[in-house]
């Protein structure tokens, strides 16, 4: 490759727009293969050559790589010329031309500049620049030689590329482009803008949209000189954006919108025939209620820092709002569509009449008759259950839906015995779902007397703010929103209920813990204290995970500011399965979609918890231990060997999984330590651990794994941890495989003595080293060092390595094990530190051992890190 620094001139730059990064930079173009050979040719040869040479070095190859790079150049408006880079006496490259900005574009043919206009021009350019570059490097190599003193800066100054710089600059006889669009004219620019406004708005437009490709592509680049970001969705049906535009373009940005026939702005030849395209056909005076504003623009600050939406993504769908339905409807013949202020008096009165009726007043929502006698509408709040949760209207009735395609059967049902002429007012965040449940409740169920509110919540709040402002707003609490605010505070009514400690709350936020995510309304309180996540466990993989603060959700004044980001195609969103289950994080989605555990299993960890609750936390639990059935139920012998066998958890996981191996495998004799075949040994130190571990052994063998065992492991108690008295106890599981657990005082020595002098002993297939962190490589040693007790092929399981996380910080910079925390008492520091500890030792074992050429090594982000280390 050749490195090319590309300038493109002034009037290019303004004419194009071109942002800093567009204007200039490096580029590479295919360099012939031979072409290095050029260093011993003399410079007829290198001429010669490059006659012949046809790789990157043409005029049409060097263009289409230009083009690439400067994306918005209009093909057949630009000329190029070449120069070499210049040099001050230091050796430094100066190439001042790519830094100046006002470089002229009237052709580079004097002072060292050559054109680029055929094959031959840029073939020997290449040349020129590579003999240049070559005797620069020979006459730096000779002063380093020559003199002592030369300095190394100047030395890979002088050998350093760029080799070539080519010039773009504007074709004096390029035809003009095309005019400014009108509504461009004169605009800011909005990389100055201070804040950023947030918008949105949608388009049923009568006859659809009929080309949704075409219309996306259109979008975008109508919308590129806003500097606008967003999602945008295009359907048949219509259009749905949800944008941030930089404050200083707005009205530039709504005359686009509203354009009749916009297309004039086209600013390529592949888009000449953008004019016959009838953007007012979709956009313009089809975008119900106007363009939604938010009052409250972002500072660009705190924009950069949270963005909710990074790009323009502008995307084609099938619909722009989910429905399910199961034939489309007419979205033009919706009921009437009621400006927020009427929306707001009718509400009002409403409520009046209700409780001189002596009927509910306030939010409260009466019966049909109570209602109909006061002449009361029937007000449906069509937003799912959880943005209902934080605000809603005086006298709605949520349809608490999960999702939007729940609403049809939610509305037949409640509305089963209204009568067709009852008023019924329905309203949403920003309008568009009512415009599809009004025209379901108008064409599909026959009512004939339907409103609904113009522009949703976020136009009520906006309209009643401008234009009645001393109105007590009939909304209550927070408005959900489909942005990273979440929430825009309307009054202070708190509606919800906190996640986690059920106080009255009207936050809402996403668990900061990534793998949860659980949308939630938490009372500043618990945001603070949780730091932003819903429980303890997501606090702590939160906390262990390293992650950025969290943006200050608590102390805002308004839920209009801060919080996490949820994304617009939350709106709409399926959560469930087939079966109509939720799942709140991606941990519960893959529990669920994973085999159970037998329920023995389940009682052997309950049981640890109630009978060894200070070491509960240490039992592998039931994603790891189905892993560890499956690697058993795999393995070519089902033989596995445990170290730490503990309450006896993983030692049950194991002898399953190595019974479906000797099944599979047609074992016709029960595996035993020295005459082969399925068989689980496992070593412990604590009598009371083997003595639970082997109470629930005994029930696995005699009473299976289902609910009879399960049943008769409840009744294990206490005095389980006494009842192991010997060294060593031997089960058979099912006929087939057999299991030792074998007391020793350290498991280290005992495996260092089977490794050294135990040719008796059959050797494992697997071996799980759960105990004695500190010590993890001289097991691996031990294994790895000879085949007497793991197998050539054979696997080594460890667990914990990644030691709740603060092995990341051990990899940066390692733990100061001395370090203190002022705000923590002696114990926790005690604690800490012996962590912090850990971590580091954990994290050499882990660096230690990828090293280790005589294994491969899988590290699983499961659990606390599970590493499948397996014996070449
Ligand atoms: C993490 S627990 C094992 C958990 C078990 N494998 C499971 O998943 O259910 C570690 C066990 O190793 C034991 N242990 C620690 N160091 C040991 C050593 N040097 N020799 C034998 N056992 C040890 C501890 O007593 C403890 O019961």
């Amino acid at each position: 490759m050749f490195a090319v620094k590309v300038v493109a001139c002034s009037a290019l730059r303004e004419e194009l727009r071109m942002t800093g990064r567009e204007k200039r930079g490096r580029m590479f173009v295919e360099r012939p293969a031979d072409f290095g050979a050029a260093e011993s040719l003399g410079s007829d040869d290198i001429d010669a050559r490059a006659g012949g040479d046809d790789a990157c070095t043409s005029v049409s190859a060097l263009r289409r790589t230009i083009h690439e790079f400067f994306r918005r150049l209009r093909k057949s408006t630009y000329v190029l010329s070449a120069s070499l880079p210049t040099f001050d006496e230091d050796g430094n490259v100066l190439t001042h031309a790519e830094d100046s900005d006002d470089d002229d574009c009237d052709g580079r043919d004097g002072g060292g500049t050559w054109k680029l206009e055929s094959d031959d021009d840029v073939r020997r350019a290449f040349v020129r620049a590579e003999e240049f570059f070559l005797e620069r490097r020979r006459s730096a190599a000779a002063a380093v030689a020559g003199d002592d003193d030369a300095s190394s800066t100047s030395t890979t100054t002088a050998m350093r590329r760029p080799t070539l710089v080519v010039h773009v600059t504007k074709d004096p006889n390029a035809s003009p482009p095309p005019p400014t669009p009108s509504y461009l004219v004169g605009m800011p620019d909005p990389r100055a803008s201070t804040t950023i406004t947030m918008l949105s708005f949608y388009s049923f437009p009568p006859g659809g949209v009929p080309d949704p490709e075409r219309t996306a592509e259109v979008l975008r680049r109508l919308w590129r000189p806003f500097r606008a970001l967003g999602r945008v969705y295009v359907a048949t049906e219509g259009i749905n954006a949800q944008m941030a535009v930089p404050t200083n373009v707005l009205p530039a940005f709504f005359r686009c919108c509203a354009l009749p026939s916009s297309l004039s702005s086209s600013s390529s030849e592949a888009e000449a025939d953008d004019g016959q395209y009838e953007l007012s056909n979709v956009l313009g005076r089809h975008v119900e209620n106007g363009i939604n504003v938010d009052p409250v623009p972002v500072d660009v600050e705190e924009f950069a820092t949270d963005p909710p939406f990074r790009n323009l993504h502008v995307r084609v769908r099938a619909q722009i709002v989910a429905d399910g339905l199961e034939r489309p409807l007419n979205w033009q013949n919706a009921g009437y569509d009621m400006p927020p202020l009427e929306w707001h008096r009718t509400l009002k009165e409403a409520r009046e009449r209700l409780s001189s009726s002596g009927g509910g007043g306030g939010g409260g929502v009466g019966d049909d008759d109570t209602f109909a006698a006061a002449s009361i509408p029937i007000v449906l709040d069509c937003r799912n259950g959880y943005e209902t949760q934080v605000g809603k209207f005086e006298l709605a009735e949520p349809l608490d839906t999960e999702n939007f395609r729940e609403s049809w059967d939610v509305l037949r049902e409640r509305l089963r015995d209204v009568p067709k002429d009852a008023p019924i007012m329905t309203y949403c965040t920003g309008g568009i779902r009512c415009v599809k449940v009004n025209a379901y409740l108008t064409q599909e169920m026959e009512f004939t007397n339907v409103s609904r509110l113009a522009g949703g919540v976020v136009a009520y709040d906006r309209i009643l703010g401008e234009q009645a402002p001393d109105e007590e707003p009939m909304f209550k609490g927070v408005n959900f929103v489909f942005d990273r605010r979440l929430g825009r505070k309307i009054t202070d009514d708190k509606l919800g209920t906190c996640y986690t400690c059920g106080a009255k709350a009207s936050l809402i936020s996403n668990c900061r813990n990534d793998n949860c995510h659980r949308r939630m309304v938490q009372c500043e309180t618990c945001g603070g204290s949780y730091l932003g996540t819903c429980s303890e466990a997501c606090k702590t993989r939160v906390i262990n995970a390293g992650m950025a603060p969290m943006k200050n959700l608590v102390g805002k004044s308004s839920c209009g500011d801060g919080g996490p980001i949820a994304s617009i195609e939350d709106e709409g969103k399926e959560e469930r399965t087939g079966e109509g289950a939720i799942y709140s994080s991606l941990d519960d989605y893959s529990l669920a979609h994973s085999t159970g555990s037998p329920p023995l299993f389940r009682e052997i960890e309950s049981n640890t918890k109630r009978l060894l609750p200070s070491g509960a936390h240490m039992v592998s639990g039931s994603v790891q231990g189905r892993l560890l059935t499956t690697l058993a139920s795999v393995s070519r012998g089902g033989r596995i060997l445990e170290i730490g066998t503990f309450t006896g958890y993983a030692t049950a996981c194991f002898l399953l999984g190595a019974a479906q191996a000797g099944m599979s495998l047609g074992a016709d004799a029960v595996g035993t330590r020295y005459g082969g075949g399925p068989f689980v040994l496992s070593l412990e130190r604590d009598r009371s651990a083997l003595g639970l571990a082997s109470s629930h052994l005994r029930v696995m063998t005699q009473d299976g794994i289902g609910e009879e065992g399960a049943t008769k492991l409840r009744d294990i108690g206490p005095d389980a941890k006494d009842s192991f008295t010997g060294d060593t106890i031997s089960f058979v599981y099912n006929n087939v495989a057999g299991c030792e657990l074998l007391r020793v005082n350290d498991a280290l020595a005992t495996l260092e003595e089977m490794a050294s002098c135990n040719p008796t002993q059959a050797a494992f297939d697997i071996v799980f080293v759960d105990a004695d962190k500190t010590r993890l490589i001289d097991y691996v040693n031990a294994l790895v060092s000879n085949d007497r007790v793991l197998k050539r092929g054979g696997l080594i399981l460890v667990d914990n390595v990644l030691w709740k996380g603060l092995v990341l910080d051990a990899s940066s910079n390692g733990y100061d094990s001395g370090g203190d925390e002022p705000s923590e008492d002696e114990e926790s520091l005690r604690r800490n530190r012996r962590a912090r500890k850990l971590a580091n030792k954990m994290h050499r074992f882990n660096s230690a051992v990828v090293r280790d050429d005589r294994v491969e090594v899988l590290m699983m982000n499961i659990r606390d890190g599970l590493s499948l280390i397996r014996k070449r």
